[in-house]
């Protein structure tokens, strides 16, 4: 298996994608409310590149049973039913509803991914998972959401956890690029909870008073969903 760790989506194109399997991770937030809402029994997530787009998307699959969903500078976008907080995705809240979802960097990661064979949606919450869903695969390309185009360490931590994990599954001999040798390094060199708390994105959030979001983000396998994107829809395959 030859594994690609992208620390952000910038330049990501159907070169690097096509034929492969790409993983999307945005751990602070998109992909683990992404994760936390389909656990939930939302029936799907529409990622969207701006509010234009959501609310034009709006328009179009009509607001019954639709929630729009997002954030700016990690606070609920004006208008949205839900931010981006993955405690917001309650079953009470998100269950047989389809979710238009706009955040700064997750959604547009998803969008950027679309030419690769399979997307998936990975996170802390659901790494276990992702690890059976990928392990057979030729090649994989990790595609870190980043934060705002630039390094985010809290997806590259994520990135060298699932490469720990496929390694430790004894899937076939890993062939690692830089960016995935470089990732694999940080998952043995940073504990998870307090290296998420002191990135920029969990200070910030910590600022916000989202702090808690952090420490949700930061718990490994508490989900067995492996959410993929289909024609520009996430979803849990086969109905979840
Ligand atoms: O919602 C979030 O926590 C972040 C906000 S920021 O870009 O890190 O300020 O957005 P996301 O798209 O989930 O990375
Ligand atoms: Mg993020």
């Amino acid at each position: 298996m030859k594994i690609d760790v992208r620390f952000s989506v910038e330049g990501l194109g159907d070169a690097e994608l096509s034929g492969a399997t790409a993983v999307v991770i945005d751990v602070l937030r998109a992909t683990t409310s992404m994760v936390q809402a389909l656990a939930s029994g939302a029936k799907a997530i529409y990622p969207t590149a701006s509010t234009e787009e959501a609310v034009k998307l709006l328009q179009s699959i009509g607001r019954d049973d639709t929630l729009l969903c997002g954030e700016r500078r990690t606070r609920r976008i004006e208008g949205y039913h839900l931010g981006n907080s993955p405690s917001e995705f309650t079953a009470e809240v998100v269950a047989g509803k389809r979710l238009i979802m706009n955040t700064t960097n997750g959604t547009r990661a998803f969008l950027a991914a679309e030419s690769a064979d399979r997307v998936i949606a990975a996170a802390f919450n659901n790494l276990g998972a992702v690890t059976v869903a990928v392990a057979g695969v030729e090649r994989l390309v990790i595609a870190c959401a980043g934060r705002s185009g630039a390094f985010a360490l809290e997806d590259t931590l994520c990135a060298g956890h699932l490469i720990r994990r496929l390694r430790a599954a004894g899937t076939d001999p890993l062939i690692l690029t830089d960016g995935a040798i470089a990732a694999e390094a940080l998952a043995d060199a940073f504990p998870v909870g307090d290296t998420l708390a002191s990135t920029a994105a969990g200070r910030d959030l910590a600022e916000a008073g989202l702090g808690d979001d952090v420490a949700d983000c930061a718990r490994f396998d508490v989900h067995s969903v492996v959410p993929e994107l289909d024609d520009r829809v996430i979803r849990l395959p086969h109905g979840g």
